[in-house]
């Protein structure tokens, strides 16, 4: 099977934004602000904010922070950050109250550069671990899994998005490159614990075996807080060579998105002529 991404694309520009994120919701509105902003004046064109930036990330937050989509103060203020930033937005993620159901959802929300909201991806794998003597996480005590995969089409191309935990399933990565994404963006927040054995090896591993870009945007380190994100923002390519990473401070990171390079790299290693759906499944065929 033939990879089915289009090259007829501009290139783009894309910045990763490390935010340090406190208690006060509006205080991380403005920061987003700020950051999106000097993204743009940098020449960003596609900006991405990190999972849970306008609340802390602990299960006790997530309901008292959470928000309706329609008329919600972030997606407001990221509507309008996008469009002053004329940019598209991968808006991170922030805790969602679906007003038909009282549910609440770790959703990202993506705008295009006028503003507009054209995708939400509400996390679809929830974050339950138990690490004895380490990290017991369990994000289903309060919120609900989303029920979707989440593919989006921009100028630059089409983009997949998933938050966190979802990098450590490989499928949605698999079926949105299979189906036209030349990267997969993910809002994430890993911890001290995994972060040093499992962000960036889960990145490199989404993308050398897709051949896609793979990005990943953490909150900084804050040791104050109950959660310490391990940070480390960081953007592969499609050979999953680390093309740009950074250690648990605020700031912002680029990266030039090159898909003439992606298809050449796919060309000299052509997987995708070369997969045997006589021998296993092709699990973007069987997508619901
Ligand atoms: N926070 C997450 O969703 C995932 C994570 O930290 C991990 O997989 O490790």
């Amino acid at each position: 099977m033939a990879s089915s991404f289009s090259t007829n694309v501009k290139p783009c520009k894309l910045a990763l934004i490390q935010l340090a994120v406190t208690a006060d919701k509006n205080a991380n509105l403005t920061n987003a602000r700020t950051h999106v902003l000097e993204a743009a004046s940098h020449g960003a064109n596609l900006i991405v904010l990190p999972e849970c930036f306008n609340s802390p990330y602990g299960t006790n937050f997530f309901p008292e922070y959470a928000e309706h989509l329609k008329d919600g103060p972030s997606v407001k203020a990221l509507s309008t950050m996008a469009k002053d930033a004329n940019a598209y937005l991968i808006g991170g993620s922030i805790p969602e109250r679906d007003p038909t159901d009282d549910k609440v959802y770790n959703t990202c929300t993506v705008y295009n550069p006028q503003g507009e909201l054209i995708a939400t991806h509400r996390k679809v794998h929830l974050f339950d671990i138990d690490v004895p003597g380490k990290i017991r996480f369990q994000e289903s005590e309060t919120l609900t899994a989303g029920n979707k995969l989440t593919h989006v089409d921009t100028e630059f191309g089409k983009v997949g998005v998933g938050i966190c935990y979802d990098i450590r399933f490989p499928e949605p990565a698999m079926i949105a490159a299979r189906q036209g994404c030349f990267i997969m963006v993910y809002p994430g927040a890993f911890n001290m614990t995994t972060g040093p054995l499992h962000w960036e090896l889960l990145q490199r591993a989404r993308a050398v075996d897709n051949q896609i870009y793979v990005a990943a945007c953490s909150p900084a380190r804050d040791l104050s807080a109950g959660y310490h994100a391990w940070g480390h923002s960081t953007v592969v390519g499609p050979a999953g060579n680390v093309i740009e990473t950074m250690d648990e401070k605020q700031g912002i990171i680029y990266a030039d998105l090159d898909l003439t390079k992606m298809t050449e790299f796919r060309q000299s290693i052509p997987l995708y002529n070369q997969r045997r759906f006589d021998l296993y499944a092709d699990v973007s065929k069987a997508t619901p």
